[in-house]
Order: C-alpha cells, then structure tokens, then sequence
C-alpha cells in the first residue's frame, strides 16, 4: 500500500547570487574605481544577503569619499558580535578581498545581483497576484488587479535599469508632468541666483546639482559666492558658505561690506563714519536670524567636507552650500594619477550633493594658460581647458560657468609690455591695451560653458563694483566707448 499522501512544499530552494555578491564586493575591496561602473544601477536593497547589502553600501560610502576601501578602514562599521560561519565579519571581508578573482567583470556581477533581485520580486508578484485571484476581495475587480500588478511590474522593470532611455516613455511622461507641475508651484524647489542676468543664462540653481564657478584669482569667486548666499538666506534658504582660504570672520565682514555698502577697506582698518557704523549695526540685527552659515576649514580632504555637510543637514537642513575653492581641498587616492584623482574629487562632490538633495556650488581656479594664447593673439577670455583639473571635470558638474573679468588681466599685462615705436597713424599694442583696460572697468561677464538644461553660450554682463566686492546688474554704467563683449 502506498504510503499515505503528506502535504508538504516540495518547491525547489530559491536560486540566488551570493557567489556574485562576494565576487562583486572582492572587487570594490582590490579596485574603488570598479563602484563607479555599478554605482548607477546596484542599491544595497538589491543584495539577497543583508550583510552584502551592508557591505556594499559602506564601501560605497567611503569611495564616494574618497577614502581608501580596505578590510582595514572597513572595519570600524562592521558589526563586531556577528559571526559568518565560524568567521568574524571582519575576517569575512578580509577573505572577499584576498580572494577577488577579477576586477574586470564587476559589472556583469552587478548585472547579476539585480538580475536576481527581480525575478525575487517577480515570484513574490506572481504568490500576491494568484491569491488575489483565487480570492479576490469585495473592492477589487479583475481590471484593477491587473493595473496593480502592471505597475509592480513596471517598477521592477525598471528598478535597476541604468539606462534612462530604456524606460517607456509612456510611463515615464505622467510622473515626469506631475513632477514639474509640484515643482512649478513650489517656490522652494528651486533656489535663485542673486542677480537676474545671471538665472536666465544658467536656470535656477537646483538641489542635487553640482554647479562649478571658475574664474582666476582675484577674479571674484569668493565675492559672488558671499552675495549668493546672503542672497538666498534672505529668501530663506538654508545656505552655507565653506571657506578653505579666507577665515570666517574675513567672510563675515566682507558679506557684511556687501550688504550694507561700505567699503571692505574702511570695515577691515575700522575707519567708519558714524553713518556706515550704524548701518553695520543694522545689518548685524538683521543677519541674526538668517540660515546663513559660514563654516571655517583649514586644510581639508572630501571627508571632512562630508561629514561637516551631513551633520548640518540633519541638524538645521540645508539647500546649498558654496565650497571655496576645490583646490584647496587635499586630493583622494594618493597612488593615482592627477587626473584620475581629480576625477573622484569631483565625483565625489556630485555624489554628496545628490544623496545629500543639496546645491553644492564648487569654486575653481583657472590656471594661467591665457597668458600663452593671448601672447599667440587669442582673447583673455576663459575656456574650460583652463579649469584646475582640466575640462574634463565637466563630465561631472551639472552646470558649469566662469566669472570674466578682464579688467584686472590688462593691469597685470600691460606693464609687462615691451616698448614699441608706433607706425604713422597706427596705436601700438599697448595703447590698444589701455584702451581696452579703461572700456572694461568694473565690468564682468557671466560664461556659460555648460547647462544640463538649455543652451550654453549665452554670456550675461554684469557689473563688479570693487569697493563693496560685490557684483551687481549691468545698468547705464556703461563706458560710452563700449565695443562689445568679443572686443575683450
Ligand atoms: N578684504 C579685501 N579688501 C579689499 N579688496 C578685496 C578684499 N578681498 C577681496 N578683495 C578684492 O576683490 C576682488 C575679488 O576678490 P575675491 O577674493 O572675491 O576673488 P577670488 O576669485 O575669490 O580670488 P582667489 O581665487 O584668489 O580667492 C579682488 O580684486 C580682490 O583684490
């Protein structure tokens, strides 16, 4: 007789990915830069084992710092008491790295990991569609079940795809619509740039953008950068201003300088008339509440930067924060090359302010190699190649403009002119110069090298009013003699 039929599972055990998982982790712990090719699509959720998604999402974390990602600097966010075997997690990871096999396939692991993932969600879709339609409730039709889980569907389609273009169109339009309406009526999802000129040639600033603001030394970064964020906090926008090169108090006085018109010379020697001393009093009671923070760093690497931004954004919040200048910050990776290092910094920076939904404007400092094309005969004019870090930073900088002001370029080269003897009826090159120098004073041009959105090449004048440091709107203050902004 047969043995009496038991109702038991008899469903095979779930496949899963864990070989891929420790392959792909191995690899982050022997190469950080292999993060860069997953980091797009692979979210810690998508591992099936929760140490790995673990793992995964530390070892993210300190490359996008731009900090080693060793067992060693690993270690402190491991859980101590948690065993892996007969392994401590800490001798886990150690063997994920000394047995990494390639750093070349960590995409097709990634691939993997997600590929897994969905075809968990799809069997969990299929158990909650098939009990549904087994019985179904009161409320629901045949049509709706089909709606919910068509969406489900959807999601896990795309969850994982790093490719926008690959999500339908028809799907994506409505969220995309719906999106740009909220953000439309909501004043505070954008945050403006403090002169007019300047917004209709870039867009408004927006949260998770990393903006980068070159111009040379002296040209007028940390000038604008305070008015910017004086600007916005006015408006009630949470700002911070992080000064490598100037302490905090020089910050302090020259937005105070700005705000209130007084010349920065007479506030630095504490040379004010009885007028400008009670308008610095007024601007101190009218600052006291502002959300605008001025954060002093010496020397300071990715990290700190990080950590400081994480911490005031949980703290008080914040929508953007103005860093000066990239420069200055110690470059990660030390055994890289320059380019590669400069590439993760300014990774890094694009990283913090999308996870952290906050505008980082970079300050850049543009090199001297205007020099060697003007004495070739080109313009002063900035290009992108001229940018600390060369143009390739663009690839990770959202929106992208330099700061122009020639004026201080002619009266560093006109002295260093040599004598010329001029033709009959001709100027020499130097009166050409000085010609130039007087029709450009106080004035600036906005360039825009890049916008995610809209056209590049548009190129605003503005005016710099050199008492105050402060830039303002081009008004009827022009030279009589103007010739044009190709003129300079
Ligand atoms: N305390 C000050 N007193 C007088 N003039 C100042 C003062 N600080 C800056 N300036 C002038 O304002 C202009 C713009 O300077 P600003 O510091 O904004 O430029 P920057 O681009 O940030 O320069 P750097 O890259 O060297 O920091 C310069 O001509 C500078 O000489």
């Amino acid at each position: 007789m047969n043995a009496p039929f038991h109702h038991r599972d008899i469903r095979p055990a779930l496949p899963d990915a864990i070989e891929a998982e420790q392959a792909l982790l191995g690899a982050l712990l022997v190469n950080a830069d292999a993060y860069w090719r997953v980091a797009g699509f692979l979210k810690p959720q998508h591992f099936s084992d929760k140490l790995h998604g673990k793992l995964y999402e530390t070892l993210g974390t300190l490359i996008a710092e731009g900090r080693a990602a060793t067992p060693i600097t690993v270690k402190p966010y491991l859980p101590a008491d948690q065993l892996v075997g007969e392994l401590t997690v800490f001798e886990y990871v150690v063997r994920l790295a000394s047995e990494a096999v390639t750093v070349s396939g960590a995409y097709d692991y990634a691939r993997g990991i997600v590929e897994m993932w969905a075809r968990h969600q799809l069997m969990g879709v299929a158990q909650d569609l098939d009990a549904l339609a087994r019985t179904m409730p009161i409320d629901m039709t045949p049509e709706k079940i089909i709606a919910s889980v068509a969406d489900r569907l959807t999601q896990i389609a795309q969850e994982g795809n790093e490719r926008a273009a690959s999500t339908k169109y028809g799907v994506v339009l409505p969220k995309a619509v719906d999106k740009a309406a909220q953000d439309s009526g909501n004043a505070a999802a954008r945050l403006p740039w403090f002169l007019p000129e300047i917004g209709e040639a870039l867009g408004d600033i927006r949260r998770g953008n990393l903006i980068g603001l070159m111009s040379d030394s002296g040209g007028g970064k940390t000038s604008f950068s305070l008015q910017q964020c004086r600007f916005a906090a006015g408006r009630g926008f949470k700002s911070a201003f992080f000064s490598i090169e100037v302490t905090d108090e020089e910050a302090a006085l020259q937005a105070a300088a700005q705000a209130s018109r007084i010349s920065l010379g007479r506030i630095d020697n504490f040379t004010l008339n009885t007028k400008e001393k009670s308008e610095l009093e007024a601007e101190m009671t009218s600052s006291s509440d502002l959300p605008f923070y001025i954060v002093g760093f010496g020397e300071c690497t990715l990290s700190d930067i990080r950590i400081k931004a994480e911490a005031m954004v949980k703290s008080h919040g914040l929508d953007l924060i103005i860093i000066d200048h990239a420069k200055m910050i110690t470059l990660p990776n030390p055994k890289d090359m320059f380019a590669e290092r400069i590439n993760a910094l300014y990774r890094g920076l694009k990283a913090l302010a999308k996870s952290l939904n906050v505008a980082i404007v970079i300050l850049i400092q543009r090199n001297d190699d205007w020099k060697q094309r003007w004495r070739a005969g080109s313009s002063l004019r900035p290009v992108m190649g001229d940018a600390y870090g060369g143009g390739a930073i663009k690839q990770s900088l959202d929106v992208w403009f330099s700061l122009y002001r020639p004026e201080p370029l002619y009266s560093e080269l006109i002295p260093t002119m040599p004598p010329e003897r001029a033709k009959e009826g001709e100027k020499t090159r130097r009166d050409v110069m000085v010609e130039k120098l007087a029709q450009c004073r106080g004035r600036a041009w906005v360039i825009n090298h890049k916008r995610r959105r809209g056209e590049p090449g548009r190129s605003p004048e503005i005016m710099f009013d050199g008492e105050f440091t402060m830039f303002k709107s081009a008004g009827e203050e022009l030279p009589p003699a103007f010739e044009g902004f190709e003129g300079f």
